[in-house]
């Protein structure tokens, strides 16, 4: 069996806020993936539990401490392997929030949208079968 042993794991929310819309954040221009919308969250370091690599990288980009009971699964998607880049693989848990406002705090722009609204943004491959996961039911 041919082996493939390099993969990132990514981390990522889907927060929904108390009107039913969901937060995702746009990218700064200058990074892998500039300019398109993604849910927040980020790599999971080495050694690091999933779920609590995403409590951390949500405080850093959002300033929002979550809990670990409010991260529910809901999720995963994954590049092709391939031999020349660590294959992505990315975990998708949701939340909620009804607090204080969020801002981008390690730059790019965040955007509150309906589940209709969220899947015609310009998002990276693996987001967009993330949204549609996510919103089969409610898009039916
Ligand atoms: N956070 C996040 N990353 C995603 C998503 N979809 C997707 O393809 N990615 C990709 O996964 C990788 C995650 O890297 P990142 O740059 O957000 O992570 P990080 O802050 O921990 O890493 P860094 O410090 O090396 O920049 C990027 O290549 C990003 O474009 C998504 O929905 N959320």
């Amino acid at each position: 069996m041919e082996k493939n042993p390099t993969w990132t794991c990514v981390v990522a929310l889907a927060l929904c806020g108390g009107d039913g819309r969901w937060l995702m954040h746009r990218r700064p221009q200058n990074k892998h993936h500039g300019g398109l919308w993604e849910f927040p969250g980020g790599k999971v370091e080495i050694g690091e539990n999933p779920s609590l690599a995403l409590v951390r990288e949500i405080k850093e980009e959002l300033g929002l401490q979550l809990t670990l009971e409010e991260l529910e699964p809901v999720g995963f998607a994954q590049e092709p392997p391939n031999a020349t880049t660590a294959q992505l693989v990315i975990l998708l848990y949701k939340a909620s929030w009804s607090g204080a406002p969020i801002e981008a705090l390690e730059g790019g722009a965040i955007g509150w949208f309906s589940p209709a609204e969220l899947v015609a943004i310009d998002m990276p491959p693996l987001d967009i079968a993330l949204a549609r996961g996510l919103f089969e039911k409610a898009l039916d």
